[in-house]
Parts: C-alpha cells; sequence; structure tokens
C-alpha cells in the first residue's frame, strides 16, 4: 500500500454514520474517498458527501456515495482533503488539482478540517510549491505583468497546451516564489488584487493532519 492510501484510508476512519463529508480532491483524496465508497456500500455507511470538484463528484457517483452540493447542506461536518505544504505551524498551500475555490469554499462552511498528505509535504516554511492563484480570465495578462513586477515569477497553468481552465472557468496562475515570508500578508495582499478570485493559501484551517509515512500513518490532531 502506498503512502497516499494508507492516510485516505485512515482518514475515512474518521467518517460516522450520519455525518456530511466534504470531498477533497486530488490523488490522495481518491484513496479516501475510495474507502468511503466502500463503507457505504459494505458496511452500509450512511452519510452525504459534498464533493470539491467535477473529478471527486464524478468518482463519489460511480461508486455510490450519495452526495449533494455546498448550497443544498445546513453544513458540512467534516472534510477531508489534501495539501500540497504544509509548513511546521500547519498553514498550508493548496489548488495543486486547481480545485482550490471550492476546497476553500467547503472547508469555510465545515467544523473540521482534516489534511491528508505524504511526508514529502511537510516543509519548515510554505512556498517551494508555486502558489496556485485562481484568476478571472478578463485582464489576466494585466495581472501576470503585475505579479512579475511584484518578482512572483508568475506561470500560467497549462493543460495540453492550452490555459487550464478550473471547474467554475477562471484561469490559473502559479507564483513561483521560493519561500513566503509572511503567508498572512500575501494572503491579505491577494485578497485584495482585483481580479483574483481566490489563491492557494489555507491559513488557520486544519484542525488535524494525518502525515503518510514508511511505519505507518501519523496522526497529528488538536492544531486549532
Ligand atoms: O489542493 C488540491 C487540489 O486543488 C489537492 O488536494 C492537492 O493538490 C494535493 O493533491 P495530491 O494529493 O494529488 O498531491
Amino acid at each position: 500500500m502506498n503512502l497516499k492510501e494508507s492516510v485516505g484510508i485512515k482518514a475515512a476512519s474518521y467518517v460516522k454514520n450520519g455525518m456530511t463529508i466534504g470531498l477533497g480532491t486530488g490523488s490522495t483524496a481518491y484513496y479516501m474517498i475510495k474507502e468511503i465508497g466502500r463503507k457505504v456500500k459494505e458496511e452500509k455507511l450512511d452519510i452525504i458527501g459534498v464533493p470539491t470538484s467535477a473529478t471527486s463528484k464524478k468518482q463519489a457517483e460511480e461508486i455510490g456515495i450519495p452526495i449533494k452540493s455546498i448550497d443544498e447542506v445546513e453544513k458540512v461536518d467534516l472534510i477531508i482533503d489534501g495539501a500540497d505544504e504544509i509548513s511546521a505551524d500547519f498553514q498550508g498551500i493548496k489548488g495543486g488539482g486547481a480545485a482550490l475555490l471550492f476546497e476553500k469554499i467547503v472547508a469555510t462552511y465545515t467544523d473540521q478540517v482534516i489534511w491528508i498528505v505524504d511526508e514529502s509535504k511537510m516543509v519548515d516554511k510554505l512556498g517551494e510549491f508555486p502558489l496556485p492563484v485562481e484568476v478571472v480570465p478578463y485582464g489576466q495578462e494585466q495581472l501576470f505583468r503585475l505579479f512579475t513586477k511584484k518578482g512572483y515569477h508568475p506561470s500560467f497553468r497549462k493543460e495540453e497546451n492550452k490555459l487550464k481552465v478550473t471547474d467554475s472557468g477562471h484561469s490559473i496562475i502559479d507564483l513561483h516564489l521560493k519561500q513566503i515570508a509572511d503567508p498572512k500578508r500575501l494572503a491579505k495582499e491577494l485578497d485584495e488584487t482585483v481580479g483574483v478570485v481566490e489563491h492557494g493559501l489555507f491559513l488557520d484551517m486544519v484542525n488535524t493532519v494525518i502525515v503518510g509515512k514508511q511505519n505507518g500513518p501519523e496522526i497529528i490532531s488538536s492544531i486549532r
């Protein structure tokens, strides 16, 4: 079993009958959704899933997890999601799979947030992983120039040589920052930049991190 699979399966053990569960996106979340699907089928686990992307929605539907959209539920009890980097003080970069907007919206209306990662994602400071910024297509070249002037080394996310289009029809500009000295200051700056829809800094959000290690998953809980 690989590390992503082991944390995906471990995280699914937090899912209890009657819960509404945010279903994250990515290659690690894939294993969590798969395991929840198995439990729904074999153990008659009774839950509602709230997918954070078209990909997770499709997977959940195919394996028989009952789903609702974020607007159809009162709130979400627990979201289990992957992450691209987690710093020593448990701040995160997400959006490597381009689902950051829906992931952040669902996490915002969720009681408990679990991130599942393999140990390579645990870092001292954020920034080695390019920071995804979701932008409105109108004016995106201007934003690109602005980020270049600021020394943020932007690149447009591409897929098969075309600009990547997110589930909500936006583009992604990745900022190659190497190290983010002050994530809160940068988050505020991006929040205030016209044309930016959302960014991949997920700050003060996670409650539990499950880290995949060779000798088994390590659970870091009660983070906040
Ligand atoms: O934020 C995400 C998608 O937008 C993913 O959770 C993140 O990119 C981690 O993905 P993976 O588990 O495939 O490494």
